[in-house]
């Protein structure tokens, strides 16, 4: 949960890819719950989730969708008197709007509703990048352009009885209400809306599940289901790339970025090939600090002029305007040396690394996986450095680009930093964003495939210190 401006999510559990070659996203698997007032949505939702244990599952209520009151409509909430079972009482252009961009994988930042105050707080909740949203409220099926978004809709089929019991101990323990405002507006509006509103929807289900969560039976067939469903989007986004045939035509008629060459990074780079250096820490770390020092003092040359020029006659709007993210644990330990030469002298001390996305290779699969992503708001305005030390397959830098991205970065303004190529890594990578500009080093076909030779100075390292 973060606040509308800081657009931040820890994960903890990596995020496998998300998109296919052609860099469009897998539609994002979506459950609708829904069934009377009480009828155990949110106990069921949380049930489904619990048991299907799967990293990235987002459960988003309908309730965060309602309408902000008038001063008079809050007044009659006060006395009972609003009707919150109507479906004219959710903003539902804002909630068709935001299901559209999470199934499309787009970050959203929602309202967080107070039952107590009949409004929403100030705070919001960021939501990135989710492989299941279950959404669940009282017309969860109710309108046909939510029910087109859903691949699973389910319908809480529990007494009207139990459901009013319920209520009324949730909504005096939890809510803020009495005995007699619970009948007042149960009787006035929620068992209307059941009637009218939200029994009808049952039809719309492909499952009814009597009494909620108390059906292990009900929950054990529909979890198994939605596994199996989930099995296709399983992509095996490196794998793919590991298995394209590209030949050397293709490469050499696609416009690769040329390496940036001098003797210094040649020298540096014919010292990796040295049996005798490739186990010595130390060697590596001095090679990797060189290259990286070579590749930064490139980076400010591909900057907009305009931005260019801000680095020494406006060092802290220059800083306003770019943001460099290390994206791998070798990455980091690059990290001292592009702020030296990214960073003006005159704001070093302001600058703070506020934008962080990890990515790391699952050990079995070798398939990318994310694992954190905090960026704030702001970098959509900006210039970023991506820096990662090596591009093999390129599945990883893709992944960053495309989280970016989907942070409404523009493409045109992403800065690939990077020490050694492969040539179909930077073919993937110019293929599926052309206006990404990559920087690197040398370029040659053994990176494709070999391991990442700087990782041996990705332990805690003190030369790296600044
Ligand atoms: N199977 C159940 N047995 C007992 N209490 C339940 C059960 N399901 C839900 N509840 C309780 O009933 C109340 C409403 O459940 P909830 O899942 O929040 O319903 P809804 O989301 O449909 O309003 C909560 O206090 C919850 O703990
Ligand atoms: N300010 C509000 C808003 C809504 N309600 C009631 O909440 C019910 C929906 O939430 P469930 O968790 O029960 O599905 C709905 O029936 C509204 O009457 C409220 O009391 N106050």
């Amino acid at each position: 949960m973060s606040s509308s401006k800081s657009l931040s999510k820890e994960i903890y559990t990596g995020r496998a890819p998300w998109y296919n070659l052609q860099g469009e996203n897998i539609p994002v698997y979506m459950i609708g719950i829904t069934g009377g007032s009480a009828s155990g949505k949110t106990t069921v939702s949380e049930r489904i989730i619990q048991e299907l244990d799967v990293p990235w599952v987002v459960l988003l209520s309908m309730d965060s969708f309602y309408k902000v009151l008038t001063p008079e409509q809050h007044e009659m909430a006060i006395q009972n008197n609003y009707n919150f079972d109507h479906p004219e009482s959710f903003d539902i252009g804002l909630l068709i709007e935001t299901l559209k961009k999470l199934k499309k994988g787009i970050a959203v930042d929602i309202p967080i509703y107070d039952f107590k105050t009949h409004s929403r707080i100030k705070e919001t909740r960021h939501i990135y990048g989710a492989n299941i949203i279950v959404f669940e409220g009282i017309f969860a099926l109710y309108y046909e352009e939510v029910r087109k978004l859903m691949d699973l809709m389910l319908f809480i089929d529990t007494d009207s009885d139990i459901r009013l019991a319920r209520r009324m101990r949730r909504d005096i323990a939890e809510r803020g209400r009495d005995i007699d405002g619970v009948l007042k507006q149960y009787t006035k509006f929620v068992k209307p809306a059941f009637e009218d509103f939200i029994q009808p929807s049952k039809k719309y289900a492909d499952v009814i599940i009597p009494r909620g969560a108390e059906n292990i039976v009900a929950l054990e067939i529909i979890v198994t289901h939605i596994k199996k469903e989930l099995e296709v989007h399983d992509i095996k986004f490196r794998n793919h790339i590991v298995n394209a045939e590209i030949d050397n035509e293709q490469l050499v008629n696609s416009d690769l970025p040329k390496p940036i060459t001098n003797e210094i990074i040649e020298k540096s780079i014919s010292q990796l090939e040295d049996e005798k250096v490739k186990n010595d820490k130390e060697a590596i770390t001095n090679i990797l600090n060189t290259l990286t020092e070579q590749v930064s003092e490139q980076g400010l040359n591909v900057l907009p002029n305009e931005i260019r020029d801000l680095y020494k006659n406006d060092p802290k709007q220059y800083l306003k305007n770019i943001c460099i993210i290390c994206i791998s644990n070798v990455a980091r330990n690059m990290e001292p040396i592009i702020k030296k030469k990214l960073i003006p002298d005159a704001v070093k001390a302001e600058y703070i690394p506020h934008e962080n996305i990890l990515i790391q290779n699952e050990k079995i699969s070798n398939e990318p996986q994310l694992f954190t992503c905090e960026l704030l708001s702001s970098i959509k305005d900006q210039h970023v450095f991506l820096v990662d030390a090596i591009i093999s397959t390129g599945s990883v830098a893709i992944m960053a680009i495309k989280v970016l991205l989907e942070h409404n970065v523009k493409e045109e303004n992403i800065i690939f930093l990077s020490l050694l190529s492969s040539p179909k890594g930077l073919y993937m990578i110019s293929k599926m964003f052309p206006k990404v500009k990559v920087l690197t080093l040398s370029i040659n076909h053994n990176y494709e495939n070999s391991s990442n030779p700087f990782r041996i100075a990705s332990c805690k390292n003190k030369l790296l210190q600044e």
